[in-house]
């Protein structure tokens, strides 16, 4: 069977994730929401934003949760959504950016998920969060200090998940299908194991 997004037709194969999830890590800005909806089409799968299941249960945006009750409470709450998420069958999930970050949350998406970090460098994750004032982490007098400090913090941790794919400026569909093909592989690898 191929797959395809969009009109590009590439891969002979749809990854056998063996009823595994497959989740999105990276920071804010990678692109983990906007490509992990576009993978879940080409997977056939259904997607789930952290983010947007956390909102959508506390009916608050994730500003207001933080404004509201405090960082600590938001990730407690977090690392409860993305576990249940991860244990309700196979799926696409865009991890909120902050997620992997819990060791708890990053034991659940070892047993649940294939683990995909979408990584990208400083310039480009500004220059995309910088567009909407939705990230509370970011509303600081100097954002891109903020992010750099993320980067240093977290990246060896995002390093952890079982692949990494390099988020650039170029189309939704060639970033999945990149994932795609690395999924192909390794769960090709891990068959065989
Ligand atoms: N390949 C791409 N080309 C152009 N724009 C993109 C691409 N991927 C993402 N974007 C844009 O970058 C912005 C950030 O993307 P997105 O919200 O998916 O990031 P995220 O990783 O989910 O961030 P967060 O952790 O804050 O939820 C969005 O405005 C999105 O439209
Ligand atoms: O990187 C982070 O810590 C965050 C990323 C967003 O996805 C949201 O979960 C929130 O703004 C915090
Ligand atoms: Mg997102």
């Amino acid at each position: 069977m191929s797959v395809s997004a969009g009109k590009q037709k590439v891969g002979p194969s749809r990854p056998d994730l063996q009823g595994r999830s497959v989740a999105l890590v990276g920071l804010m800005g990678a692109g983990k929401t906007t490509i992990g909806r576009k993978l879940a089409q080409v997977l056939q799968l259904p997607f789930v934003d952290s983010d947007a299941e956390i909102e959508r249960i506390s009916r608050m945006t994730i500003s207001d949760l933080f404004a509201a009750y405090g960082e600590p409470e938001f990730r407690a709450l977090e690392a409860r959504v993305v576990a249940r998420i991860a244990e309700d069958g196979p799926k696409v999930i865009g991890t909120g950016g902050g997620a992997y970050m819990n060791a708890a949350t990053r034991q659940v998406l070892r047993e649940h998920a294939v683990t995909i970090w979408l990584k990208a460098d400083l310039d480009l994750l500004m220059d995309r969060v910088s567009k909407r004032p939705t990230r509370p982490l970011l509303q600081a007098p100097d954002p891109r200090q903020v992010m750099q400090d993320l980067i240093d913090k977290r990246y060896p941790v995002y390093a952890q998940a079982d692949l990494v794919v390099q988020s650039r400026n170029a189309k939704r569909e060639t970033i999945a299908m990149e994932i795609v093909a690395a999924l192909e592989k390794y769960c090709a690898q891990k068959d065989s194991e």
